[in-house]
Order: structure tokens, then sequence, then C-alpha cells
């Protein structure tokens, strides 16, 4: 098992390891180099900005030396970064001051904060301060065209590019509606016209821009009323590409504006190519690393497991073990040898208590010919004999060295599971993963079910079940649920399970048999009971 639902984790053996017993990511990155920040002590404005931005703010602030400060008033803060589109008057509305400037603090858009970054030093702070407009500028930015300076628009984007021209002149389209004003609208388009962007050209044509729009560059579409145009293919295609990345996944929106303003399309760039791509896979596939340590590995420099083996304080304990049992983690083992740790486990575990029952699932008990680790299922019928089995077992499967490594342990509701390493005694033999998983008699079947799998036969098995009005889960079957929507009003009353037929049964199902829980499309073979499994799926994926 390498995923399970959301469970306790013991917070001694799996410190770092996420509420779910997965390989996820574990460890927080301390990351040396450029100190640039050093003497910076910032407090950032939320509004605007958003908490995730803030966050990677912080973070960037933090591991290049500067410091955050949460509060505006403190004395010892030396920048005050707003968002982009924040204007003076609001600011100081937020802030509850009467004007800019703030004595102690220079008030800095946080495109200054993204120059830097780009730029690793400390850029020029001038023409991303936030200040009081002066009168007569409020109705200056009226006009639907401003001029920057070229060498404002190179500090900025801190640019080795030659072709800035094009950003020297930008069309802006204040909009009045939405009340912002002409200061935040240049400032705008100020921050956009960087390398690599240009503006869209408006509908209204009162710009003098390039028409041919540079390849390459983003495209600012704010200024464009033809909404439904998009300028930004070269982008947009790369975040579809993005989406393929393990890291990136649905929260692909939220990282527009991050990659645009931040340059991480570039870093994109490069992690698409090559090497980096490989090198994400490959951590990938290391037990507790999830893909957001694969990436924070690979962008610290790491290529290979040697690599990342140098570095101690960048693994976690978990990590660890999946590093030094790498190939072996990976390799499949003849399902002969996964009984052989089901017996291993059981001569144990009867030692312990007589009655036990102690059985494979997973991909063994669905006759495969390999298995990627061992999953056992262990309870006693007579509902209380369970307790307490699996420390002793672990203990004494440490102690005749069959046991070899501890991942994790945890408690889910009444069920007790503990992740680990095992090795067969002999010669030439591999470390494999094993899960041992004790459960109360009572709910056995519904265990034996969820641990049999397959994973997306269970998954079906559920839809199922939310169907019929039930809801079906490792640990029972509840009938009588009431659902609005995805919301549960009322969670039901557990069915009495004794065995796996008993809730196919339930479910109106004829019994499937483990070997034939692979083919997870129950409408192969039960059409006449099973509903549109789209349909389901559509209304209640998880
Ligand atoms: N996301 C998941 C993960 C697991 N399981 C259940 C069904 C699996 O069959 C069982 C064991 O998980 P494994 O990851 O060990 O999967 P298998 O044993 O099926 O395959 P493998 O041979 O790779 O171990 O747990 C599940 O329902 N949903
Ligand atoms: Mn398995």
């Amino acid at each position: 098992m390498k995923r399970s639902s959301t469970i306790e984790i013991n917070p001694v053996i799996a410190k770092q390891q996420k509420t779910h017993v997965s390989r996820g990511d574990c460890c927080p990155a301390t990351v040396q180099g450029n100190r640039f920040f050093t003497g910076v002590t910032a407090c950032i404005v939320e509004a605007g900005i958003g908490k995730a931005r803030v966050e990677i703010f912080r973070r960037q602030l933090e591991k290049y030396g500067g410091t955050v400060s949460q509060q505006v008033t403190a004395g010892n803060c030396t920048h005050i970064i707003v968002d982009e589109n924040m204007d003076a008057a609001r600011l100081c509305r937020l802030l509850k001051i009467d004007k800019l400037p703030i004595a102690h603090a220079r008030v800095l858009k946080s495109l200054w904060l993204s120059a830097c970054l780009k730029n690793k030093h400390l850029v020029d702070t001038s023409v991303y301060e936030l200040t009081m407009p002066h009168p007569s500028q409020t109705t200056a930015f009226r006009d639907d065209q401003i001029v920057l300076a070229n060498n404002s628009v190179n500090r900025i984007a801190g640019s080795t590019s030659n072709d800035t021209s094009i950003c020297d002149t930008v069309n802006i389209t204040t909009d009045e509606e939405n009340g912002k004003t002409g200061v935040t609208s240049r400032d705008n388009h100020k921050s956009e016209c960087s390398d690599n962007c240009t503006a869209a050209p408006s509908s209204e044509g009162t710009a003098v821009i390039a028409q041919q729009l540079p390849k390459g560059r983003w495209v600012c579409a704010m200024s464009s009323k033809h909404g439904s145009v998009n300028h930004n293919p070269h982008i947009t295609d790369k975040l579809e590409e993005a989406a393929a990345l393990p890291s990136i996944g649905q929260q692909i929106a939220d990282k527009i504006w991050e990659i645009v303003q931040s340059g991480c399309l570039r870093r994109l760039d490069e992690v698409m190519s090559g090497d980096k791509m490989a090198a994400i896979n490959l951590f990938n596939d290391v037990w507790g690393a999830g893909p957001g340590t694969a990436e924070r590995w690979v962008q610290q420099g790491f290529r290979t497991l040697d690599d990342v083996r140098a570095h101690p304080d960048q693994i976690t304990k978990q990590q660890a073990i999946g590093l030094n049992h790498f190939e072996d983690f990976l390799d499949r083992m003849p399902r002969s040898e996964a009984a052989e740790i089901e017996n291993m486990v059981q001569t144990s575990a009867l030692a312990i208590a007589k009655g036990l029952i102690v059985q494979a699932c997973g991909s063994y008990r669905r006759g495969k010919p390999t298995c990627g680790d061992t999953d056992v299922l262990i309870t006693h019928p007579d509902g209380s004999s369970h307790v307490g089995v699996l420390h002793q077992l672990v203990l004494d499967l440490h102690q005749s060295g069959f046991i070899t490594d501890d991942l994790v342990t945890a408690t889910d509701g009444t069920h007790r599971k503990y992740l680990g390493a095992c090795k067969l005694p002999g010669e030439n033999r591999k470390h494999r993963r094993i899960d041992i998983i004790v459960v109360p008699y009572t709910e056995y079947a519904c265990a034996l079910l969820y641990f049999t799998g397959s994973a997306h036969f269970n998954r079906s098995m559920r839809l199922l079940a939310i169907k019929k009005g039930m809801t079906l889960s490792e640990h029972r079957l509840n009938a009588g649920v009431i659902r609005k929507g995805k919301e549960k009003l009322s969670k039901g009353q557990p069915l009495s399970t004794p065995t796996e037929e008993s809730v196919f049964e339930h479910l109106g199902l004829p019994y499937r048999p483990p070997e034939e829980r692979d083919h997870y499309d129950l409408k192969v073979k039960y059409s006449n009971v099973v509903p549109a499994d789209d349909e389901a799926k559509t209304q209640y994926s998880q």
C-alpha cells in the first residue's frame, strides 16, 4: 500500500509525514547561497497579494537572508511590500494612516521582490516605490498613453535583452468601473513591460506599439478589449505542459501570476528540458519523496541519487530509507516471495496470540504474478485479541532481523498500521516493502475488501455505494446516508458485514473473487445493476 485515507500518524515515527500515509513530501528546505536580502526586514501586506504568494515571498526573503516582520508599525521594518495593484489611498486606509511615506520604511510594490529574486541582488527601489500621487498626476494618467523611460524598463527587468524598445510606449486603459486609479494602471503596465512581456493592442488602437507581437513575450491582455483572444499561446501552451509536472497539477491557475511574475516560466523551460525532468522523475521514485521534494532537490542542483545522499540535512528519515533501498523498493517481487513474507508474519503473530487471522492482501491476493509490496491484514475472530498485537509483532520481527527499517506507524480509527521494510533470511534477498494492518473483527470484511483492491475497483465500489445511498470504506458499509449534493446530511447506520460476500450482497452485486478485481469497471460484468459510472464519477469524484 502506498497511499491510504486520512489517518493520524505517530508523531514520533513519522514527524514530517503528511496527514495521510503517502510517499509525500516531508522535509523543509534549508538553502545556503547568496544572501542579498540581508538587512531587509520586510512586512508584506497581504491584501491583493494573497496568502499563497505571501508565503512564497516570505520563504524567498528568508532564503536569501531577509527577515519578515508581521507589523507594519514595527520600528525595525525597513520595507513594506504591497500588491502591484495597490494604490496609495487604499494602503493608507488599510494601514489607518493619513499619508505616505512611512517614516521608517519604504513602501514597495511586490514587483521589487520579483525583480530582486530574478536578478539575485537588491535592485534599485525607486521605480517600485508607492507614493502619494501628486494632484496633477491623477488626471494626467487618465490619458490612454504613457511613455516609460528606457532605463526604467531595463531596471525593472534587469534585462539583458536588447529589444526593450517595444516597451517604451505602452497602451493603457484606465479602469474606472473598478475604481482603479491612474497610478495603479501606470504601475501595472510599467511592471508588466519587462523583458518578457509587451502590451496587447487595444481595440481602440490608440497605442503606439508594434502590431507584430514578438514571439516569446508575455502579452498583456488586460489592455485588450478582445477578451476571447489568446495573445499568449506560447505561455498557455507551456502551462498546459506544466500540468503534466507532478508538482503543479490542479493548482495551475493559481500559479499563473507567480510564474509570469517571478520568471518561473524560464525555470519551467529548463525543467522541461532534459536532465532536470529526468531527475524529477528519478527523485519521485524515492520512497517518502513527493513531487515537491523532487523539485526542490532539482532546484538545489541535485541530479543523481548520490547528490541527494551527499546532503543528509536535506532528507527525512523515510527518504533516507527510500534512498538506501532505492533499487530494491522499485523491484517487484515474485508472488512466491510475498507468500514467504506472509508466512513469516503469520508465524510470529501466532506466537503472540493463537487464532489470529493473517492474510496477505493487495496484488498478492488478487493473484498477480508480482507484487510491489506485501500488504498483510491481521484480525482475531474473538473480537478483542487483536489489540496490542501490532506493537509486539513489530518488536519481534525486528528482533529476528526480518524487519529492517520502520517507515510509518499510524492509527486510523480502530485500525493500526505499520509501514516498513523487511528482508527474508538467506543469501541474495532484497529489501521489500511491507505493510501490516491490524483491524477489529467487525471491520474485517470491509478492510479485506479494501486492502485487496485494486484501487480502481475500490473506487467503483464506493461510487456505486454512493449511488445507492450508502458509504463504503475500509471500516464499514453504511446505509441510509442522506446527501444534499456532495454534503452529507446523515451518515446513516452501519450494516452487518461479516464477509466480503455480504458487502457485495448489500450493494446488489454478485460476488467477484479477488482475481477478478482488476477489472474495475463494474459495468463490464454487471451492466444491469450498475449505474453509469461516468455520471457517478462526475457527481462524486474525489
Ligand atoms: N489509493 C489507494 C491505495 C491503495 N488502495 C488499496 C487497494 C490496494 O490494492 C491496496 C494495497 O495498496 P498497494 O499500493 O499495495 O497496491 P497493490 O497491492 O494493489 O499493488 P502493488 O503490487 O503495487 O503493491 O490498498 C486503495 O484502495 N486506494
Ligand atoms: Mn501491495
